[in-house]
């Protein structure tokens, strides 16, 4: 896959993008907290957090350490569970959305198994879920090809540079084809060239799967490039300090950072974090 400024090129992308008619919701939050019992005392991580993402939308999570971005999107996948309030995926609770294989789940790390080839890495979840060999087989071969690593079937994870092992993981994540992305700064570790690569390549799946992304990440610039919505969130107690509806239209480039649409929702979010920025 070449490394191009404008990933939407090719006039099919877009043509497969089928925005749902209905801002159906894909997750619902109302007034949800949690908080963890240390031997130092309770950690309010998320506090009375409301938040409704609709289908098909590219929510990012922004904030400082520790504000709670990774134990919503955690709360999300059901690998926590909220001390109160209520949560609804896709209608659901959050157990029987993971039951049903309803989102994959990116790390921050590619959590690849060193001992597999990357085509067997992408089969572990299609393994887990008892698909036959020849579907396990398409399935590798159409979301490898998705994310540039058509030629790699055969490499070991250490063979792989780290943006390319990334790009496993998230072929991985898309290989049962679950309706929700959930991705937790995912290409954080990478440099700024492999990342911004990355951020495009994660735009045009984006567009030809139509699926709803939720991303976790530290850098302002990816969330506004990235998000249809941009969840500022602030620490102690974690809670959303603002929500931003992206004015960007949703065909992007790198070179739209440059724009005055751009620079403004970049300042939006710079503020926001300042306002609610404390010492303590
Ligand atoms: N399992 C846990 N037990 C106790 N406290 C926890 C646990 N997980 C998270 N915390 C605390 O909850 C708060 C929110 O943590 P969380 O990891 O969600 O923040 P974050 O915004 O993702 O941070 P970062 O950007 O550094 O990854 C922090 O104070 C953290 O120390």
């Amino acid at each position: 896959m070449s490394m191009t400024a404008d990933v939407f090129e090719k006039s099919d992308v877009l043509a497969e993008f089928n925005p749902p008619q209905s801002a159906r919701k894909m997750i619902t939050i109302e007034d949800l907290s949690l908080v963890f019992e240390t031997n130092d005392g309770p950690v309010n991580a998320l506090s009375h957090i409301d938040l409704a993402i609709e289908e098909g939308g590219f929510v990012s999570f922004i904030g400082p350490s520790g504000c709670g971005k990774t134990t919503l999107l955690r709360v999300i996948a059901d690998l926590e569970r909220p001390t109160s309030g209520t949560i609804l995926v896709d209608g659901t609770s959050p157990e029987d959305a993971r039951l049903n294989r309803l989102y994959g789940y990116v790390f921050q790390a590619p959590a690849l198994f060193p001992w597999r080839t990357i085509a067997s890495n992408c089969k572990v979840p299609l393994e887990i879920f008892g698909l036959s060999k020849e579907l396990q087989q398409q399935k590798t071969d159409k979301y490898l090809e998705l994310v540039g690593l058509q030629d790699f079937h055969n490499k070991f994870p250490w063979q792989l540079s780290g943006g390319m092992q990334q790009r496993a993981s998230i072929a991985r994540a898309l290989s049962f084809e679950p309706q929700l992305l959930l991705m937790d700064e995912p290409f954080g570790a990478l440099d700024e060239i492999t990342r911004d690569h990355l951020n495009l390549e994660l735009l045009k799946i984006w567009h030809e799967t139509g699926k709803t992304v939720v991303f976790v990440t530290h850098s302002i610039p990816e969330a506004v490039l990235l998000s249809t919505h941009i969840v500022v969130m602030s620490p102690r107690p974690g809670r959303i300090a603002k929500i931003i509806k992206s004015p960007l239209a949703k065909k992007r480039t790198l070179a739209d950072r440059e724009s005055p649409e751009f620079v403004a929702v970049m300042q939006e979010v710079r503020e926001a974090l300042a306002n609610d920025h404390r010492i303590d």
